[in-house]
């Protein structure tokens, strides 16, 4: 779909003095996703992250009149409605609607039913519901209530109520489609749901389609169900979206954070520019989700309480710490010290612990330079693909060095092979391990599908491992109350390669790597969220690694 102009959007809706929700959250999401926002305003509310301290109604007629304004000048492409106060003001939008839009043809419009602020104050009037679903809804192309807001709006209707599971929201969305408009997404970031119950559901449900972190997960159900069964158990946030032909299934994973204000606000006005831009419903709320997602990650602090989310996260420049003397790495302590959990299993791991001890069992190590010599092929490939990405002769100069460096590291291998009586023959014939091919693949599908400072993140989880890993046995060998001394461990060989001064002036390398690529593209918010993802994924890759050694019986 190309776009020959910018789109407008109106949003109809509160003031949140507080800049996290309302007008406020709607204008910025509107301008971040590349639309003109044009905004009428029903109330103002005195407002911030700790709460609704007062309400000053807009005269309906007033809110009319701002309708009426925008209308007769500018050509409006998508409408969304949010906080609209009371039952007057809900006749004064409609009145207004139907006298800027008199024929058939209405820009689509989201409806969100702002009922009562996640602070817990009235921002609908309850006697007003009624009017908000006779006199908008038919008109909606789509409604957006959350599970406390769909609830109530069933209640009106003296429908079952209660909202728990999937199916229960299935049966919310078909009783509010009835209600009149085009389509229903309930919202689930109230529920806790897991992939067993989404996987349970799509058994049940014919005709769902399942989206995932923005993407459509598959339309093959069998292979997704075996694809996502390990992660069965992981907490997720499902949002429904139904049509009169479908059931479309959104999967987030579930954030811990306190920073969702103005969610529903920025999600319904994200879906409106879709709308305005010509997505089908689907796709807009597919885009919404995984923006709104997006925000929630960027979060940055705001105020004493519920902050907002960060709503304009794929606009906003980097807030990185600049690199100095007393701060040498500071872009490589951030991502350590946001993984921290993740990091520590890793370079703490037991495994690490026995070497360092002299304590592991021969057969675990054989097990382990055995696979770390079929990864390292994977590593030197990915370094290849990092020279395919440079776009600077050094930068070529650095991947294929450490090209070079892995396959000097590799003739390492070959030799404590031989020390613990594995030849050449065995060693080339050694299946590769489950764990060896994840880590493996994860590091080339990185290089494939992301640019060089992503590619980067992936690489150097494993070379600052190791060269930590390093230091600290290596420290450990010569405290006054050392494990073992290292003359004594039958593998200090490991330790001194890795201590030495060849593999740590390649980590030093790495480190300035890192370091000068996060300042010449410095990261927005949602970026350094991917980058870090990235690392602590890479982290546990490492600690399986670990783990696949340990676990051999
Ligand atoms: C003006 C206005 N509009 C909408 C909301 C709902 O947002 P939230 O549920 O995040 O409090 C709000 N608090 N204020």
């Amino acid at each position: 779909m190309s776009v020959d102009r910018v789109r407008a959007v109106m949003t109809i809706a509160g003031s949140d003095s507080g800049g996290g929700a309302g007008i406020q959250a709607d204008l910025k999401t509107i301008a971040a996703l590349g639309c003109f926002g044009t905004s009428a305003i029903t109330s103002l509310t005195a407002q911030n992250t700790l709460g609704v301290q007062d309400i000053y109604p807009c005269p309906p007629s007033f809110v009319e009149t701002q309708i009426a304004s925008i209308t007769c000048d500018i050509d409006v492409d998508a409408i969304k409605t949010g906080m609209l106060y009371d039952g007057d003001t809900i006749q004064a939008v409609a009145r207004a609607l139907k006298a800027a839009f008199p024929g058939p043809r209405r820009p689509p419009m989201v409806c969100d039913p702002v009922c009562v602020s996640t602070s817990g104050h009235t921002l609908l009037r309850p006697n007003a519901i009624d009017t908000l679903v006779d006199e908008l809804f038919p008109h909606a192309t789509l409604v957006t209530p959350n599970k406390p807001e769909a609830e109530l709006l069933l209640s009106t209707r003296q429908c079952e109520t209660e909202i728990r599971s999937l199916k229960t929201m299935l049966s919310a969305a078909e009783q509010i489609l009835k209600m009149g408009p085009t389509a229903v997404l309930i919202k689930g970031g109230h529920l806790t749901t897991t992939m067993s119950e989404v996987e349970d559901f799509v058994k049940h449900h014919a005709a769902v389609e399942l989206f995932k972190d923005g993407g459509v997960l598959s339309s093959n159900m069998e292979m997704l169900l075996k694809r996502r069964s390990t992660e069965s158990a992981q907490e997720l946030v499902v949002d429904l979206l139904l049509t009169s032909e479908k059931t479309y299934i959104f999967i987030s994973p579930r954030i811990e954070s306190s920073s969702t204000h103005g969610t529903g606000c920025t999600l319904s006005s994200a879906i409106a520019c879709g709308l305005s831009q010509g997505l089908t419903v689907q796709n807009a709320v597919r885009l919404a989700v995984n923006y709104t997602h997006g925000g929630i990650t960027a979060a940055y602090p705001i105020g004493k309480g519920h902050g907002p989310l960060n709503h304009l996260h794929n606009l906003q420049p980097s807030c990185l710490p600049r690199r100095s003397n007393t701060d040498p790495y500071p872009f490589t302590r951030l991502l350590v010290e946001a993984t921290t959990d993740t990091w520590k299993a890793y370079v703490e791991h037991d495994f690490v612990v026995q070497l360092g001890k002299g304590t592991l069992a021969k057969e675990r190590f054989v097990h382990f330079i055995k696979q770390d010599y079929y990864y390292l092929k994977y590593y030197a490939r990915a370094y290849g693909l990092l020279a395919s990405k440079s776009s600077s002769f050094d930068a070529m100069d650095s991947a294929a060095q450490t090209i070079l460096n892995v396959t000097r590291e590799i003739n390492t291998h070959r030799t404590f092979c031989a020390l613990f009586g594995v030849s050449a023959e065995e060693l080339e014939a050694t299946p590769e391990s489950t764990a060896t091919t994840a880590y493996g693949c994860y590091l080339i599908e990185t290089g494939m599908q992301g640019n060089r400072t992503k590619l980067l993140m992936a690489l150097l989880a494993c070379l600052l491992g190791y060269g930590e890993v390093g230091l600290w046995l290596k420290k450990q060998a010569t405290l006054p109350d050392t494990w073992v001394r290292l003359e004594e461990n039958p593998y200090a060989r490991w330790i001194e390669d890795y201590s030495g001064e060849v593999y740590q002036n390649a980590v030093q390398a790495g480190l300035d790597v890192i370091e000068d690529a996060a300042a010449e593209d410095p990261p927005t918010p949602a970026r350094f969220a991917e980058w870090r993802s990235v690392w602590r994924k890479c982290t546990q890759l490492e600690k399986a690694f670990w783990d696949m050694a340990m676990d051999l019986s």
